[in-house]
This record gives C-alpha cells, sequence and structure tokens, in this order.
C-alpha cells in the first residue's frame, strides 16, 4: 500500500514539475523555421559543411524574414538572429545576460586560455578595463610607423618576387598567404615587442604554432566532433576543462600551441613586470607592456594573475592576425574583381600622396589615411559583405522578451513583433546575414558597392562598433582591436595599392567561402592546397 502511495506521489509530484515546465517554458516552437531532415543532428551538418558560407542564412533569410528557428542537436530549438532590434536589445541593452555558448568558450578556451574571450560577467569588465588602455588612439597611433614598415616590407618582398618572374604563374601570389605572415610579424611586434619573422620566412615557432590553425583545425569537424561538442553544455566545468586532453588531431594542435605561447609570454611578462618595476620600460609601447603597467596600477584584489596575462597574449596572437589578414584578403579579391574601383582607390590615394610631398613629407598620417574616403568606403563595404567571424553563438542567461524591428509571421500566421525566450534557449546570431538585409543596407545588398558608405545612413539601429556592420561584433563584447585592425588595413592597403595592380588569374579560379571557424577563401575542387586566393599582380608603372 505504501509502495502504491509513493508512486502516486511520485507521479503526482512529477506532474506538476512538467505543468510548471510547460507553464513556465517559454517556447520558441511558433517561430518559422526550416524543417531538419534529423533528430540527431539537427541542421549542425548543413551548417557545418556549407559549401559558401552564408548561402544558407540568405536563404533562410529570404524564406522566414530576420528571424527564424533551426534545430541543434538532440532536437534542440535555436533562435536564429539577424534582426536589428534584437541584435541591439542582446549586445548593447542586456548587459552579460547573454553569453557566450559553451561550446564556443570552450573552444576559446583551449585555444587561448581563460583570456577576455572566454571570461563573463565581472570577470570579463575587469580584464576589459584593464586592457582598454592598450587600446586607446593615442596608443594605436604609435603603431603606425609599424604598420607602414611591414607593409613595404611585404611590397619590397613581391616586387623581389616580380623580379625574377619569367612565367604568369610566378605573377600570381596566393596573397593571404602573404597578408597573414605580414599580420602575425605586426602582432608579435605590436602585442609583446617580440620578432616572428614570418615575411622572412625564419622558422620561428609562433610562426610554425600559428600557421594556418583554423583552416587546419575547424573546417568541416567530423559527425563525431559535432555530436560530443552539442554535449558539453550539459557537462560541468571542472569536467568539461579537461576535454583538451582527450587525444584528437585538433586537441594535440591546440595544446601545442597553447604550450609555446605561454612559455613565450611567461618569460616576457616576467622581464617587463621587472622593467616595470625599475622604471626602465619609459617608452616601451608595445601592447604587453601597457598591460603590465596597467595591472600594477590596478588594486591587487581586481589585477589579472600572470596565468590571465599570459591568456591575453596567446588571445591576440590568435585574435589579432589571420583575422585581419583575411579580411584584406576578401578586399583585395573584390578590388581585383572591380578594377574601376582600384583605379579609383589609387587616384584617390596619389591625390593624397601629392598633398604629402606638397607640405614635405614621405609618410602618411592617419588624418591622412582618414582623408582617403573611397579607400574607407571600400573597406567598409567588403568588412560588410564578407565578415570572416560569421556567426556568433550565445545563450540567454535570463528569461526575456527580444523585440523586433520586422514583425516575423509565426507557424499559425500571426505578426509577431516580439519573442518572449527562456533562460538556456539558444541562440544564433547571423553576422553575414544581418549584414546583407535589404531593409538595412539597400536592395543591392549583395554587390559590392562603396558609395553606400559614401553618404551618411540616417535612421539605422546601431549594432556593430564600425560602420555599424556586425563584422566585429558590438556592445561591451565587441572586438576590443577593431580601430587597431583598421588602422593596420589602411597602412597595407594603401602601400600595396600605390605599388601593384591587382587582377583574376587567367584560369579564374572559383573562390569558395569555407567554414573555417573564419570565413575562409579556397578553391574549390582543391581543398587540399589549404586557404588560397591567387591573384595576379603587377607593380604600377612597371618594374624599376
Ligand atoms: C578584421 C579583423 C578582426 C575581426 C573581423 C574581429 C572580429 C571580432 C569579433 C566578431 C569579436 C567578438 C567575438 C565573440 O563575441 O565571440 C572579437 C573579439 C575580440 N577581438 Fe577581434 N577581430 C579582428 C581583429 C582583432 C585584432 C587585430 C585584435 C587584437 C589586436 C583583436 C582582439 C580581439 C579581442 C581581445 C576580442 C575579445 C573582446 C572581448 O570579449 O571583450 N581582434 N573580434
Amino acid at each position: 500500500m505504501d509502495n502504491v502511495l509513493l508512486a502516486y506521489l511520485l507521479f503526482a509530484v512529477l506532474a506538476v514539475l512538467v505543468t510548471h515546465r510547460y507553464v513556465k517554458h517559454r517556447s520558441i516552437r511558433h517561430i518559422r523555421g526550416p524543417p531538419a531532415l534529423s533528430w540527431l543532428f539537427g541542421h549542425s551538418l548543413s551548417i557545418g559543411y556549407q559549401d559558401q558560407v552564408g548561402d544558407q542564412d540568405f536563404a533562410w533569410i529570404r524564406e522566414y524574414g530576420t528571424v527564424w528557428r533551426t534545430k541543434g542537436c538532440w532536437g534542440r530549438d535555436i533562435l536564429y538572429v539577424a534582426d536589428p532590434k534584437a541584435l541591439q536589445h542582446i549586445f548593447h541593452k542586456s548587459g552579460y545576460h547573454y553569453p557566450k555558448s559553451i561550446e564556443a568558450r570552450q573552444i576559446t578556451r583551449q585555444l587561448a586560455g581563460e583570456g577576455i574571450l572566454y571570461v563573463e560577467g565581472a570577470d570579463h569588465a575587469r580584464n576589459r578595463k584593464i586592457m582598454n588602455p592598450a587600446f586607446t588612439a593615442a596608443q594605436l597611433r604609435t603603431f603606425m610607423p609599424l604598420f607602414r614598415r611591414s607593409a613595404i616590407k611585404l611590397s619590397e618582398k613581391w616586387k623581389e618576387q616580380l623580379r625574377v618572374a619569367s612565367a604568369e604563374a610566378d605573377r600570381t601570389v596566393n596573397i593571404i598567404s602573404w597578408l597573414a605572415r605580414t599580420t602575425l610579424d605586426v602582432i608579435g611586434e605590436a602585442a609583446f615587442d617580440y620578432q616572428c619573422g614570418a615575411l622572412d620566412d625564419s622558422k620561428n615557432e609562433v610562426m610554425e604554432a600559428y600557421r594556418n590553425m583554423f583552416s587546419d583545425s575547424f573546417l568541416f569537424p567530423t559527425k563525431a566532433t559535432i555530436l560530443f561538442r552539442s554535449v558539453w553544455k550539459f557537462i560541468p566545468d571542472n569536467i568539461l576543462r579537461f576535454v583538451e586532453y582527450l587525444p584528437t588531431r585538433e586537441n594535440t594542435r591546440f595544446r601545442r600551441t597553447l604550450k609555446v605561447v605561454s612559455r613565450l609570454s611567461a618569460g616576457l611578462i616576467a622581464e617587463k613586470t621587472e622593467a616595470c618595476l625599475s622604471g626602465k620600460d619609459e617608452n616601451k609601447r608595445d601592447i604587453m607592456s601597457i598591460l603590465v603597467k596597467a595591472n600594477a596600477s590596478e588594486d591587487p584584489r581586481t589585477r589579472l594573475s600572470d596565468k590571465e596575462m599570459i591568456s591575453q597574449m596567446a588571445t591576440f596572437l590568435l585574435a589579432g592576425h589571420e583575422t585581419t589578414a583575411s579580411s584584406l584578403t576578401w578586399l583585395f579579391w573584390e578590388l581585383a574583381k572591380y578594377p574601376e574601383w582600384q583605379d579609383k582607390l589609387r587616384e584617390e590615394i596619389a591625390c593624397i600622396r601629392d598633398r604629402v610631398t606638397a607640405r614635405g613629407d614621405t609618410d602618411f598620417t592617419i588624418a591622412d589615411y582618414d582623408a582617403m574616403s573611397n579607400v574607407l568606403a571600400a573597406m567598409k563595404e567588403s568588412i560588410r559583405l564578407h565578415p570572416i567571424v560569421h556567426t556568433l553563438a550565445r545563450i540567454a542567461g535570463r528569461e526575456d522578451v527580444v523585440p523586433l524591428s520586422q514583425p516575423a509571421i509565426s507557424t499559425k500566421g500571426e505578426l509577431i513583433s516580439e519573442i518572449p525566450i527562456s533562460a538556456g534557449q539558444d541562440i544564433l546570431i547571423s553576422v553575414c546575414g544581418y549584414n546583407r538585409l535589404k531593409e538595412v543596407w539597400g536592395e543591392d545588398a549583395d554587390e559590392f558597392n562603396p558609395t553606400r558608405f559614401l553618404t551618411p545612413k540616417e535612421g539605422q539601429v546601431t549594432v556593430g562598433v564600425f560602420a555599424n556592420v556586425l563584422s566585429f561584433s558590438g556592445g561591451l563584447r565587441g572586438c576590443i582591436g577593431w580601430r587597431f585592425s583598421i588602422l593596420e588595413m589602411q597602412a597595407i592597403l594603401v602601400e600595396l595599392l600605390e605599388n601593384f595592380e591587382f587582377a583574376v588569374p587567367d584560369d579564374k579560379p572559383e573562390i569558395q567561402r569555407v567554414p573555417a571557424g573564419l570565413m575562409m577563401p579556397m578553391i574549390r575542387n582543391k581543398m587540399h592546397l589549404g586557404t588560397q586566393m591567387p591573384l595576379k599582380i603587377s607593380v604600377v608603372g612597371g618594374l624599376a
């Protein structure tokens, strides 16, 4: 009898719990979305193996509008967002209430430790406060000579290659690999005052560790990896942190890379701390020296630990070179396809060059770069069209109501102007989708048309940190290095356009935007070559 009573009781408790959850749980099942082929994988395979990054998002936006519902593994609903007001709510108005997904954080931890990219909430605010002084406009100005020097070095390397070129193939360069080497040299020197020697092809361990990191580790994960990562959110953090010791190819690579950069950073941090304490670092402007100084002047309770400082350095190497190199690569590709824009930019640069020469200078200042409005517009346009971080994964930290700019149509045909969600709701931000919304950017949003950035836009909802595109994200987790990156791109772009013409090679290779962690270019059917962007280059006015 007692057992029967117990069973009734258990059943009643269960019923109450289920009813409570049903009533409390804010389902997003009324949001329309594509049907999934599999309960186990949902849309994870079609997203992970997409042929051209973004094409699927663009098709979904055409069909469902700016928000839609997809499926993750195990039948979980995911809210996909490209809507401006919803993005503003998530990034700008909700503080830390939309943390990164467990999966994204764990991968970041494996790549760069528990640094600024990994931490959340108050810890993130503490990290960011100490790091901000390294990214002020005044500090970034001091990097300008480094950016220019590196750009000139790349330019000289290409001229050397062209001098000995005998066939067309020798006049075609894989620009992404050259740009990645240039930006690695830049970030090594800017972040630690360290020479990576990548452009000189020195066999350096940092260079070896980071070479093709994204394409080697993230392109087309296996089904087992996708499933395994999907259960990370259910694993307690003190167990999850040991995932990195599982003997997979990526884990081995991540551990080796982090070991190399941690060893290097630990030594340099000790040196710089010593220099800071003894007052010998007065003229040091590298990011690590600034950080060491900012940290030393903090309250000891809020200081970054040595381990955290090391993670920041790994973060800069990770976040600060292939990102800029890939973004520049996509821009050169657009300019190769649109020679009329290339000419326009070159004319503008020549005009400002005359001004610089007339005042007796040899170098462009930041004001000169900023006066090149067509150059800047072309950069904005390419960064909009080719957001190398194409998707961001978030979770709702609490129950919330997400407002929409454009009403969505529910599965029942009703108009919805906001979406109530539960704590724990998985959210994917379609960076590439928002960046091409016709409602925001105009009917020609899929085209490369820099003129859209030559006239100020009225009435846009504030979303991204740069030009209101989402490529550098937005709000308090927006990219801390965006100004650094823009200045670096301006210096490299201007130097290379002044000296070279870029053209699509005669065999017109088909470029594919592959999902390799970052959106990377590869040649269709030649993925074994790794990331590729072959462009034909020639010296402006011919070789001297
Ligand atoms: C074109 C180049 C770049 C692009 C497109 C880019 C994009 C992004 C994006 C989308 C985020 C947000 C990531 C997230 O929320 O998960 C981010 C964060 C970050 N980026 Fe960049 N980035 C670029 C260059 C750089 C550079 C040059 C640096 C360093 C010098 C840098 C350092 C960082 C750091 C430290 C964060 C974390 C910020 C935080 O959480 O507070 N990035 N970046």
